[in-house]
């Protein structure tokens, strides 16, 4: 018997979406306003969702507050009021779209979780636009 425990969280950040390889005129064909040099933020808004056996002796698949703190630290404390592009290490040489910053931020929980615990990350950059990766 499987079940899910999500927890939500947020951060806000700036981004530019544009590729160095490409020029001015090119990145903003593809990217438009969100090439914009002087970079834009988001509020993200983050649910992370651990599916698992139930641990008969706790009742917990995981125990929130691991999870909460596990976020505070790969998270939170990495990208909150950050600028993706120039201080987050990550997305150096990666675009910081939501699809990429959901991958990201699937990879750094993923190597923290049991290996019996399976994990999806749903990552909203507005409230009408999200994406969702579970590394498949
Ligand atoms: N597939 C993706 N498309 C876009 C991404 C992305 O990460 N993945 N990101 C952006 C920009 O970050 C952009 O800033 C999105 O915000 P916004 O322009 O406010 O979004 P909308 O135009 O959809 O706003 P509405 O108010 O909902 O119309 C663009 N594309
Ligand atoms: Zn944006």
């Amino acid at each position: 018997m499987k079940v899910t425990v999500h927890r939500k969280a947020h951060f806000n950040a700036a981004h530019r979406l544009y590729r160095k390889d490409w020029d001015f005129e090119k990145n903003n064909k593809v990217f438009g306003k969100c090439n914009n040099p002087h970079f834009h933020g988001h509020n993200y808004e983050l649910i992370a969702s651990v599916t698992g056996d139930i641990d008969p002796e706790t009742g917990y698949v995981i125990d929130i507050k691991v999870l909460k703190d596990m976020i505070k630290t790969e998270v939170e404390d990495a990208f909150d009021h950050k600028n993706l592009n120039e201080q987050v290490p990550e997305f150096k040489d990666l675009n910081p779209t939501a699809e990429n910053i959901s991958v990201v931020i699937w990879n750094k929980l993923k190597t923290k979780l049991n290996k019996n615990h399976d994990l999806e990350v749903t990552l909203y950059e507005t409230p009408r636009n999200f994406v969702t990766y579970k590394g498949e």
